[in-house]
């Protein structure tokens, strides 16, 4: 893949990483993200070991004598339920790093080219990503696909409406208890809800593990609140003594009340913050909803359809219809008309040279796949070109019943 050609020789190379050249990755990670340093090797080796399910691609500044590594980008497999409960294996693509000093000379778009090809050759129907700014991404297809409400909570303030049992059904777990509790509710929970990602068994131990690395001198370490059907991991901020939820997950609603009541009466902690779903429905629990303050919301996962046919016949619709959708995509190879016909919720795709009655770019479906975005709001704002009575079908189709949420940053 070295640059082959009769003018003058590119000294920038896209390869294959060596193994002697992981620290040097790691050091541009930290470089690329502004972090105080870079990751230690114990989580090193676990983060390469995820890596080699994927592929990773670095550019080479042979010209370079110091530090010859200027840009990276890798990508493993990241599992996410898509509506009707399907578990799609998607292609997560992470740790895209671009050395300061070689910066808008086109590297992201010649790694992100190659990762694209494997995908396609490795027939992943999605990919997916977490994306540090939002005006990167689009461009190479893909969209954000659901959002988050940042929260905060003051406990004083926050009274449930149906009274505390007498016993909260919560206790604080041992580690051996949360190495065998947490993993397997977080899959049960996983497993039916819209958009989560499914943490593979070898993301455990590093989470487990909650290094240092993992938070500031003032934080503590992850507390674990288990109950039976769920759990809750946060951490004290003791700078201004709030409590940050990192994972609440559930399997009945029960478990959700039992865990928020403990959570949100949690003494000389001024205020809890967490991130949820856009539904989610503890202000309606509460006596007085504005006992929780949304701060802030903001985009959890993007998606990238990369296989049109396999992504749409992967999940499940909400009404029957057939509509052709004429898409088009400024970056990969994924455009043209398909027929997306659907019967009992379920759907079956074909190519067509059919007159379409959507017109659709591939970084919008996306966005629509998991109903994060509305077909509502997607065609409100000009980004989705049909008929009122096409638009009207698309969106009937679409409908989700609940609001997709990854609950995991990778
Ligand atoms: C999934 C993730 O890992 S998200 C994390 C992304 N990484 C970071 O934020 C770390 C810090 N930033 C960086 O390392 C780099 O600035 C990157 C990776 C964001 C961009 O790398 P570059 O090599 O400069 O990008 P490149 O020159 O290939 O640009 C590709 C396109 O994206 C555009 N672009 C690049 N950075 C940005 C940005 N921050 N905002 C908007 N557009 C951008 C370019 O204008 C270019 O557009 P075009 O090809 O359509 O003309």
């Amino acid at each position: 893949m070295n640059n082959q050609s009769s003018g003058p020789v590119d000294p920038l190379s896209l390869e294959r990483p060596r193994g002697t050249d992981w620290p040097e990755i790691l050091a541009i990670d930290a470089r690329a993200f502004a972090l105080p340093k870079p990751l230690p090797a114990d989580e090193m080796i676990e983060f390469r070991n995820r890596a080699g399910e994927g592929d990773t691609v670095v550019v080479r500044d042979t010209a370079s004598e110091g530090q010859p590594i200027v840009a990276v980008s890798l990508y493993f497999p990241v599992p996410v339920t898509v509506p009707g409960g399907a578990a799609a294996t998607t292609a997560g693509l992470s740790w895209v790093s671009v050395s300061a000093t070689h910066r808008r000379r086109g590297l992201l778009r010649r790694m992100i080219t190659e990762q694209y090809r494997t995908w396609r050759e490795r027939d992943f129907p999605l990919a997916t990503l977490t994306a540090s700014e939002g005006g990167i991404y689009e461009r190479f297809g893909f969209g954000p696909a659901m959002f988050a409400h940042r929260i905060r909570v003051e406990p004083a303030a926050a009274q449930f409406r149906t009274p505390a049992p007498a016993d909260s059904r919560v206790r604080y777990g041992s580690t051996e208890q949360v190495v065998r509790h947490v993993p397997a509710v977080h899959r049960a929970w996983a497993a039916g809800r819209n958009g989560a990602i499914t943490r593979p068994d070898t993301w455990w131990p590093s989470i487990i593990a909650d290094r240092n690395f993992r938070r500031n001198s003032q934080t503590s370490g992850l507390h674990y609140l288990l109950h039976a059907d769920g759990y809750a991991a946060y951490r004290i901020d003791a700078r201004d003594k709030t409590a940050i939820v990192e994972d609440l997950v559930y399997t009945t609603p029960q478990a959700h009340t039992d865990l928020w009541r403990v959570l949100t009466s949690l003494d000389l902690v001024s205020a809890v913050t967490a991130s949820i779903p856009v539904d989610d429905p503890l202000p309606h629990k509460l006596v007085n909803a504005r006992a929780l303050e949304v701060q802030g919301r903001a985009d959890q996962l993007w998606v990238s359809i990369l296989d049109v046919v396999a992504a749409l016949e992967l999940r499940t619709y909400a009404a029957d219809g057939d509509l052709v959708l004429d898409v088009t995509d400024g970056f990969g190879d994924r455009a043209g008309r398909y027929r997306l016909t659907v019967a009992g919720g379920r759907a079956t795709v074909t190519r067509t040279d059919d007159d379409a009655q959507i017109g659709i770019d591939i970084a919008t479906l996306s966005s629509i796949y998991l109903g994060g975005i509305s077909v509502r709001e997607m065609t409100a704002a000009d980004r989705i070109d049909a008929d009122s009575a096409a638009a009207s079908t698309l969106a009937s189709m679409f409908a989700v019943d609940e609001a997709p949420f990854a609950g995991t940053f990778f």
